[in-house]
């Protein structure tokens, strides 16, 4: 057996079977797969190993082997659900009896996630996969009753995993209890054939994600041992008695998991879009800012700096309100574990809000750097088409955005109606009270004012919508009408709330620990977190104009400030993107590698190009030529 001794950047980045001899973007959909199928398989014997030598808790990749991956695969790992989804949901929904017997073959299984069926994504009551309890046999009998039911989506299920968690309605003596976990084997773990009774395959080609291998699955009478329901939180026994959980949205637990995590991801995605602009903006010169000099560099132009430098504050703000985020996450599952749900609706409303507004900017953001590179950024050997594709999927997948924001909203209304009965609220909602209070302070130009001046925007929006709904109500329709007639300012009110809890984590995290860093990098890291609450202040004028006492004059002094900032960042940009520290065999961009050989990098990849392997190609005679010659005067 291969054994691999424990894998640095380096060795992993080194191994020959590793690299692409032709550009992704030459290969076809199935080569593309099979060749990303070859990378992963290397990197999951590596994870295997490394599992055993390090004693990582079975099945975990290594954190840095996600970024290790990214470079590797440039486009989707297929074995991505088995580490982000159907691992963790059996650690976190199934018993420890059980994940001892799905696991036991360690890396010996793949696994997807298969929620989303063709018919349904957000909504999981409506789901329509059964799962019905056949008491004589002791078997659940899995099925798909339409063609919508058919799980479609899920990602590494058309032909590489082996295994999935799967997401049903459970029947119990004709008695259907909801969605309900279960553990499924879909192929043969030698013939790696679907299991009879299944019908498989991919969902074909999307506008990125395309090694992700997305697949369906139909199930036909397909039985499953009753011990392969997921019971940690809710049980079927052997005579069918069903025990419900102590609350049932725990089923849903694996998608918080993800939300959190997405935080960080994200946070990432941006590190490697801000890196490549950042340093093809200072590489590039390209016209005059004074008539009787040289052509300057871009990064010189100060609406450049407005484009880029948010990139490089946002994915700090990220991944500092990342941690906070996982910080939070852990201690409401400890709180879980001793029988405690109380902050499990704060925990889902943080994760839905902060999961939607990183995504979302992650997305625009990253399309903000791949225009600010010009046509070049516009080639696939920049690798910012790519990361824009990979980033956007997350503004849907784990939760769509508008579906997640509404849930926040759901939150921030019924936090609302405790603040008027007063009730006292979590800290993260604690603001609402203050505002029914009429406790709040004049504006402030400074970084607090400006957090405190976003809280009092989401305190009013929120008011807003709490009255909407009421008025509503009063004219006769039901609660739930009232509350979609009210979604366009519910929305409002959930992006007013993540991006006030941005800026306030950001700027709070940056000043706890800036007395522990040296005062250059004090210095900066607050220059960073400024200029994204005074980017944001200024995007968001409007609303402080109607909800704070901030004036025309402070408005002025804030756009001033954040000219000031851009010129103080504008010497350290390049060593700020350097800090990021992202190899160039991870970042896999012509415009962005350490060197700063752009256009030599830009022709060697050119030339990989099929296309210029020869001077003529074959389409000239076969099609061209007779129509020229035909019509030739
Ligand atoms: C380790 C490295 C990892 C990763 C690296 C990178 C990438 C990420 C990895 C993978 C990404 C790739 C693929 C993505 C995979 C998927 O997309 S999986 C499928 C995702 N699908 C969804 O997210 C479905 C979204 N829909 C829902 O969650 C629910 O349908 C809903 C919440 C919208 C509605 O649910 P309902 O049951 O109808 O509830 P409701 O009637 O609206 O009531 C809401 C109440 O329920 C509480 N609640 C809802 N959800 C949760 C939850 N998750 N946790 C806790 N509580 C929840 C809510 O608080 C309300 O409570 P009330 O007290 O107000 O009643
Ligand atoms: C790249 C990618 C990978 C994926 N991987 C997986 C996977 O591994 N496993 C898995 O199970 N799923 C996966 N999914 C599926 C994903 O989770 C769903 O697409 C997502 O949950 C959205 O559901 P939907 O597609 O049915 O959209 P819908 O819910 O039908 O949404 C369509 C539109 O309707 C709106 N809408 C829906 N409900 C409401 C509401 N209550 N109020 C207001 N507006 C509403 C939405 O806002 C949206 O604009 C993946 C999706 C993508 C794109």
């Amino acid at each position: 057996m291969k054994c691999y001794p424990v894998p640095r950047e380096n060795l992993v980045l080194s191994i020959d079977n590793l690299k692409d001899d032709i550009p992704e973007e030459y290969l076809s959909h199935k080569e593309c797969y099979e060749n990303v199928i070859r990378k992963g398989s290397v990197l999951y014997d590596i994870f295997s190993e490394l599992s055993k030598d390090r004693k990582h808790k079975a099945h975990q990749a290594p954190s840095n082997a996600y970024r290790i991956s990214d470079g590797i695969m440039q486009n989707v790992n297929p074995f991505l659900l088995h580490f982000a989804l159907f691992v963790p949901a059996i650690t976190n929904q199934a018993t420890p009896e059980q994940q001892a017997e799905f696991l036991k073959h360690g890396f010996g299984i793949i696994g997807t996630y298969a929620q989303t069926e063709l018919g349904h994504g957000t909504f999981l009551r409506g789901l329509e996969t059964t799962a019905t309890l056949d008491l004589e046999t002791d078997e659940f009998v899995l099925n798909s009753p339409t063609l919508t039911s058919y799980k479609w989506w899920p990602g590494g299920l058309g032909h590489t995993a082996n295994h999935c968690v799967v997401m049903a309605q459970l029947y119990v003596k004709g008695k259907c209890h909801g969605p309900h976990l279960f553990f499924v084997q879909i192929r043969d773990i030698e013939t790696h054939e679907p299991l009879p009774g299944l019908k498989l395959g991919e969902i074909g080609a999307k506008m990125g994600f395309n090694t992700a291998d997305n697949g369906f699955l139909g199930f036909h009478n397909f039985r499953i041992p009753r011990n392969n329901m997921l019971m940690k939180n809710s049980q079927v026994l052997k005579d069918g008695t069903y025990v419900e959980s102590k609350n049932e949205k725990l089923t849903y637990g694996s998608m918080v998991f993800v939300r959190v995590y997405l935080l960080s991801d994200m946070a990432y995605m941006l590190a490697r879009a801000a890196t490549i602009s950042v340093r093809y903006s200072a590489v590039r010169h390209q016209s005059h800012i004074k008539p009787d000099e040289p052509e300057v560099q871009i990064l010189d132009f100060v609406i450049q700096q407005h484009k880029l430098f948010i990139s490089i504050a946002t994915s700090h703000a990220f991944k500092i309100c990342g941690l906070w985020l996982w910080q939070t996450y852990s201690k409401v599952m400890e709180d879980i574990g001793k029988g405690s749900m109380d902050r499990l609706p704060e925990l889902h409303a943080l994760s839905c809000c902060l999961k939607t507004t990183s995504t979302r900017d992650a997305g625009w953001l990253i399309e903000q750097c791949r225009l600010a590179c010009g046509g070049h950024g516009y080639l696939m050997s920049s690798n910012l088409p790519s990361l824009y594709t990979t980033a956007t999927a997350a503004i849907t997948y784990e939760g769509e955005s508008t579906v997640l924001l509404l849930q926040t909203a759901r939150y921030l209304i019924k936090s609302w109606k405790r603040a008027m009965e007063g009730e006292s609220l979590p800290a993260t909602v604690s603001f609402l009270s203050e505002y029914f209070n009429k406790r709040y302070n004049k504006w402030e130009n400074t970084p607090k004012g400006i957090v405190d001046g976003l809280k009092l925007v989401v305190a009013g929006v929120t008011k807003m919508c709490a009255e909407s709904i009421q008025k509503h109500v009063s004219r006769g329709q039901q609660y739930e009408e009232a509350w979609n007639s009210s979604s366009v300012q519910l929305i409002k009110a959930s992006e007013a709330y993540s991006r006030a809890l941005l800026c306030e984590v950001f700027w709070f995290e940056v000043d706890k620990v800036s007395s522990t860093l040296s005062n250059n990098l004090a210095v900066v890291l607050k220059q960073l977190a400024e200029l994204y609450i005074t980017y944001w202040a200024l995007e968001k004028r409007g609303d402080l104009l109607v909800y704070t006492t901030i004036s025309k004059d402070d408005l002025d002094k804030l756009q001033e400030r954040y000219e000031e900032l851009l010129a103080l960042i504008r010497p350290n940009a390049v060593g700020l993107v350097d800090s990021f520290d992202i190899r160039d065999e991870i970042l896999c961009s012509t415009l962005g590698a350490y060197d700063g050989r752009v256009y030599e990098r830009m022709m060697e990849h050119a030339l990989k190009s099929p296309l210029n392997a020869e001077t003529v190609n074959q389409s000239f005679h076969k099609y061209m030529k007779p129509v020229i010659l035909k019509h030739k005067i």
